[in-house]
């Protein structure tokens, strides 16, 4: 019997053929690569989206970026119904799709389909965005080829951020709940709210409504502008690297990995810059102090700053809601003290990657998490939500307030523009500069090392990725280099977007973190198969 998907094999041969005989498979960030490569990978992805709606009969959503990577590359990600990342069950659908040959695509989608029970009598319908490299619109229209191949729809957003993708996919599966389903239903919600919020004034005590953007060259650097016409003068922002080479030498990635100012951005003393990188999920503060130094708010302060606020706000209006932070190792370990000593928040510790963060906070009615590179936001569970609307409209003043920080808040992803108005209102309504902020507590110094080896898969690790398992000994070895340095602390973890091993290592003072960086990166190369030369230094 010809199988239903026939088609879809003959338009791959025909238009999409599979380019290569390398296993590839769907990561952290779904497929990445370089351009070039991925035109069958986005035809595939396509088919497998549509398959997926049938699956949840629900809109899906597939995002075409490669997030904060050079402007050569380009990668696609797909977008669950209530804005959660694919499935890790559809990972490995995805995985099998694109590795099929292009003969094998019937076959391989009868048997998704016949694994997940899907019904095939659906009509799909899948929502496409992309970012601003020269590559996505071809990139997208391979996707759009693959979902009307077996019969969807597609509603194409055109060029997005990622966030604005999962709010329109959330909004839509919910029949219009969290907000109206459009991106200019996005920027209304949250402006509208935000601006509530300081309606009172812009300024309050050492907090100046003015901030320098850095767009990463990207998405990011256009959408703000839209933001712009909803904002009216409740915050200036000057628009920088707008129009340049995407991430070259600045954005969210560059600045926190370089700690550094980046290009284009006007090296002015005491503002506040925000970077956000190429596809505005992430976002980095930073600022140059009077002495002309250069100072890096991460993923960890931002979650601090907000955790502290919406402790506040709930104590204040007497809701019984259990609030906890979610962080990652890589959290600065003095934020974790910050936050569980001084303000007397519960913290998680969860697996590197977002989906592992979003799902520990779960367990609180209120979860904020964020990964030290500053991808992250808060989520609130339905009963939190509820008792927080009931005491605002009993005129509860503190839980009107949390009423409106959680419209401004996207909950569906990390959101650099959603967090960045967070941000802002926070320090609005304490009334800080971005020195005030910085200075709740100093980060410890640290520093992160690759280390390549023949087989990253022979690190295993538990606890968080905080203890290695594997290669036995090795657990030892760091143990005994970190007992040498005081505050120090280090751990080891294959990349799972890179294929090389991460080390991390923090210490009472830069270059104490560093020798002990380097020395767990020798460790890691003698006894997890280390490949070139030994690292030595940084
Ligand atoms: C140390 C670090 O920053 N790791 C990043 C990086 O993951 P790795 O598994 O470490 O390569 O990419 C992930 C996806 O973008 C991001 O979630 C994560 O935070
Ligand atoms: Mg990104």
């Amino acid at each position: 019997m010809m199988s239903r998907f026939a088609d879809a094999a003959k338009v791959a041969t025909s238009k999409y053929p599979k380019t290569t005989n390398k296993t590839i498979k769907y990561g952290t960030a779904g497929f990445r690569s370089k351009a070039e490569e991925l035109d069958f990978i986005m035809y595939r992805m396509g088919l497998l989206a549509a398959l997926r709606a049938c699956d949840t009969k629900a809109a899906i959503g597939v995002m075409i970026t490669a997030s904060h990577n050079p402007v050569q590359d380009n990668g696609v990600k797909l977008v669950d119904p209530m804005g959660e990342m694919l499935a890790p069950a559809w990972e490995v659908h995805a995985t099998t799709l694109v590795n099929a040959s292009d003969d094998e695509i019937p076959r391989a989608l009868e048997k998704i389909g016949g694994e997940a029970r899907i019904d095939l009598n659906h009509s799909p319908l899948v929502f496409v965005g992309r970012d601003t490299r020269p590559s996505s619109s071809q990139l997208c229209d391979a996707v759009i080829s693959g979902v009307r191949v077996v019969g969807g729809d597609v509603k194409d957003l055109g060029v997005i951020t990622t966030p604005i993708i999962h709010y329109v996919i959330t909004c839509h599966n919910d029949g219009g709940t969290y907000g109206v389903p459009s991106e200019e239903g996005y920027y209304q919600k949250i402006c509208e709210a935000f601006v509530k919020l300081r309606s009172s004034g812009a300024s309050n005590g050492n907090y100046e409504p003015i901030v320098y953007y850095d767009g990463a060259n990207g998405v990011g650097a256009l959408m703000i502008a839209n933001f712009l016409k909803h904002l009216g003068n409740s915050l200036s922002v000057s628009i920088y690297n707008d129009d340049g080479v995407l991430n070259h030498l600045c954005g969210a990635d560059y600045v926190k990995v370089q700690q550094k100012w980046p290009e284009g951005v006007p090296r002015i003393q005491n503002v506040r810059c925000v970077s956000v990188d190429g596809d505005a999920d992430r976002v980095i503060y930073s600022y140059i102090d009077s002495n002309d130094k250069y100072h890096m708010l991460d993923g960890d302060k931002i979650a601090t700053l907000i955790a502290g606020y919406i402790q506040e706000l709930l104590k204040n209006s007497g809701l019984k809601l259990k609030l906890g932070l979610v962080q990652t190792a890589y959290a600065n370990g003095a934020s974790t003290e910050y936050i569980t000593r001084k303000l007397g928040v519960p913290v998680a510790c969860a697996m590197t990657g977002v989906k592992h963060l979003h799902h520990m906070a779960l367990q609180f009615d209120i979860g904020v998490y964020f990964e030290a590179n500053g991808h992250g936001t808060v989520i609130f569970s339905k009963e939190a939500r509820a008792a927080i609307r009931d005491a605002a409209q009993r005129n509860n003043e503190n839980a009107n307030k949390l009423s409106q920080v959680l419209d401004v808040i996207n909950e569906t992803v990390g959101d650099a523009i959603s967090d960045m108005l967070l941000v802002e209102t926070v320090l609005h309504a304490r009334g800080w500069s971005i020195f005030d902020w910085d200075k709740a507590y100093a980060d410890l110094p640290n520093r992160q090392m690759k280390v390549t080896v023949a087989d990253r898969t022979v690190i295993t690790t538990t606890d968080a990725e905080r203890v290695c398992v594997t290669p036995e000994g090795l657990q030892n070895s760091i143990n005994e280099m970190v007992k040498a340095y005081p505050q120090g602390r280090s751990f080891v973890r294959p990349s799972g977007t890179e294929d090389i091993v991460r080390v991390y290592a923090e210490a009472s003072s830069q270059e104490q973190a560093d020798e002990l960086a380097i020395k767990v990166a020798g460790a890691v190369y003698d006894q997890a198969g280390g490949v070139g030369s030994k690292p030595q230094s940084l």
